[in-house]
């Protein structure tokens, strides 16, 4: 039973892949109650399909909310686009491993997928979306389906939970005062990035992991392609090439729940450099395209700067409108680069399932869903 079926409502049907996920479990948070999407289907592995959702989910709820009483007996389905004929649009929550052809089907059946997986972020076709961002990026998705010969399918990505903490205060930096040199980043990663079970106890228990696999080169790489335009032609994009970005990660594993936070320094190519103060009214001013449409997800303040020196913090700050926003903290001078602050974004929200579906309010809004 979907919880379409109990519905009369005019809102656009919509599965999720990945459903019993650590990102599709806050999909379904998400979903269950959405002005704009009634969830219809969902998928994911064999080992799960044929279950209603709270037995696929049993001893794997990790939410302080309860599994939503329209979702609970939704059947379970394995990955296959002829269990989601009734929807029009996919969520992807799933794992890398069967990512890329299952996503690939699924556009192919005509279904618009907007994915949180890694593997068509690279995709030179592929639009890789940080809805408080470029969604413009969006533009490119005519010419996607004609060269992937579609009529209505499509796949959207998001970025990295990292990479999106990250490029929201670059883009409004850049946006004000013009292209950025270099950018140095060094990230405390939550342990919900690695999915469950994820990292062992044992590992990160009193300690930190200095190393999260291929995770440097996926913020030294998506941060161009996002912050650099579209091609005036709608067919490819600029990875900012007219200014490229000098950009290096270290990544480490902390013991945090949810909430990546992450220590930046960036120079500017334009002398003289902003001052402090003009930085932080720059973060706080920006405002995006979500917010200017108004979609549902998006948060009322973009970046919320905060001003005690020892905020933000992933406990108290995680939740701040609902995960939707970025918070950014301690914006000073710096010796080395022009300045330095810290970023703290939620992973799980505005790092995955939240840019998801941001991401589908504006192309609806837009009009690439009808
Ligand atoms: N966690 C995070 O902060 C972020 C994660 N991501 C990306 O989102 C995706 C999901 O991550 P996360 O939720 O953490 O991962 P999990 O390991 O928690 O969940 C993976 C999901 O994929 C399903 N799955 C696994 N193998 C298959 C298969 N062969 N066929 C169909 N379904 C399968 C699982 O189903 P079952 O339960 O039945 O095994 C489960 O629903 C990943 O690609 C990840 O890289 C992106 C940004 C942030
Ligand atoms: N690697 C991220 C989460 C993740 O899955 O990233 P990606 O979607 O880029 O593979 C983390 O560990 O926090």
């Amino acid at each position: 039973m979907s919880v379409a079926s109990s519905s009369s409502s005019q809102k656009l049907k919509v599965g999720l892949l990945g459903a019993t996920g650590t990102v599709g479990q806050r999909f379904i948070l998400q979903l269950a109650a959405h002005p704009q999407f009634e969830l219809a289907a969902l998928g994911a592995s064999s080992s799960s399909a044929g279950k209603p959702y709270i037995q696929a989910v049993q001893g794997r709820w990790k939410q302080i909310r309860r599994v939503p009483d329209n979702v609970a007996q939704m059947p379970v389905y394995e990955c296959k686009p002829e269990h989601f004929a009734e929807c029009q649009v996919v969520f992807s929550g799933l794992d890398s491993g069967p990512a890329g052809p299952v996503e690939d089907a699924f556009r192919k059946a005509e279904l618009r997928v907007f994915s949180n997986a890694k593997n068509y972020r690279t995709d030179p076709l592929c639009p890789l979306v940080v809805p408080l961002v470029n969604p413009e990026h969006m533009q490119i998705l005519p010419y996607q389906r004609q060269q992937v010969g579609t009529k209505k399918g499509f796949i959207v990505t998001n970025a990295n939970c990292s990479t999106t903490g990250i490029v929201v205060p670059l883009k409004a930096l850049e946006a004000k005062f013009g292209p950025l040199d270099k950018i140095l980043v060094n990230t405390m990663q939550a342990i919900s990035g690695a999915g469950y079970p994820g990292v062992s106890s044992l590992d990160i228990l009193d300690n930190v992991v200095p190393f999260i696999s291929g995770e440097e080169e996926k913020i030294e790489w998506e941060t161009a392609k996002i912050l650099g335009g579209i091609k005036s032609d709608k067919t490819a994009f600029d990875y900012h090439e007219e200014h490229p970005l000098k950009v290096s990660a270290h990544c480490n594993r902390v013991p945090v729940i949810d909430g990546h936070m992450e220590c930046v320094s960036v120079s500017f190519k334009n002398r003289p450099a902003p001052s402090v103060e003009q930085v932080k009214k720059c973060l706080e001013e920006f405002t995006t395209e979500a917010q200017k449409i108004g979609v549902h997800s998006a948060p009322k303040q973009a970046i919320t700067v905060h001003e005690e020196q020892d905020r933000p913090q992933p406990r108290l700050d995680r939740d701040w409108q609902n995960g939707a926003g970025v918070n950014v903290g301690r914006v000073r001078e710096c010796p080395v680069f022009d300045i330095k602050f810290v970023v703290l974004s939620n992973n799980v929200m505005i790092g995955a399932a939240t840019s998801s579906v941001m991401n589908a309010e504006i192309a609806l809004a837009k009009g690439f869903l009808s």
